[in-house]
């Protein structure tokens, strides 16, 4: 495991060290949990918006062991805003459209198996209900157990432009916007929230109600 010192902590990233050891934070609960096994997942915060600035995990680090050189600054087209960074996440563009939304503050990916089992299972349908459960008053703006809400799916693909464009115009459609995140099929879940920990609320929230789908399947 690479433990990290000050000494490997970039210049221009020590002004966020407290955003840094947060998203660490996160990566090593989500291993825990097996959100976030091996190098699966990516996550971000938005650390300016004048002009917008986001910090995301570099690509192809185990999210267990992030060290604090392990992130990228970008901004809103996911470019490197400095020289000499590793390579951003592969799926960078993914945080940018969510990133647009400027309530937004942080956005967070996991590759959980119940994501994974149920965006096939319920591909058909296009996306997955969740509804009548007390939990769903853990996302934000729920204020009932009566409500329903709808977790779309989008097809997997290596062209993550393409993933981005369909999931920018979803989250701007005027019949049905994103609220609280999507599903990408066979691969994992996205969500957001104005901070980290909103976002990170809503992802366990998440994960446990798509427990509870996979689960309710399973004894039927
Ligand atoms: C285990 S490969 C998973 C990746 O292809 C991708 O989906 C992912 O979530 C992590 O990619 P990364 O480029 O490290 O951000
Ligand atoms: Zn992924």
């Amino acid at each position: 495991m690479s433990i990290s010192t000050e000494s490997d902590f970039p210049a221009h990233l020590q002004p966020y060290a407290e955003q840094i050891d947060g998203l660490r934070e996160v990566g090593r609960v989500f291993w825990e949990r097996g959100w976030s096994v091996g190098t699966s997942s990516n996550y971000s915060v938005v650390v300016d918006r004048n002009p917008t600035k986001i910090l995301v995990t570099a690509s192809g680090k185990h999210k267990g062991r992030l060290s604090r050189a392990d992130f990228v600054l970008v901004d809103s087209h996911g470019e490197p805003i400095q020289a000499e960074q590793p390579k951003s996440s592969a799926e960078t563009l993914l945080h940018c459209v969510a990133a647009e939304d400027s309530s937004v503050g942080a956005i967070l990916h996991t590759h959980s198996v119940w994501s994974t089992v149920l965006s096939d299972r319920f591909s058909a349908q296009g996306g997955i209900l969740l509804e009548g459960y007390e939990m769903l008053k853990g996302l934000s703006g729920v204020t009932t157990h009566e409500h329903a809400e709808w977790l779309p799916i989008f097809e997997n693909t290596q062209h993550i432009p393409d993933l981005a464009a369909k999931v920018k115009a979803a989250m701007q459609s005027p019949e049905q916007p994103l609220t609280h995140g999507y599903i990408i099929r066979k691969h994992g879940i996205y969500t957001w929230g104005q901070d980290l920990d909103e976002a990170f609320r809503q992802i366990e929230i998440l994960e446990f109600l798509l427990e509870c789908v996979a689960r309710t399947g399973a004894l039927s």
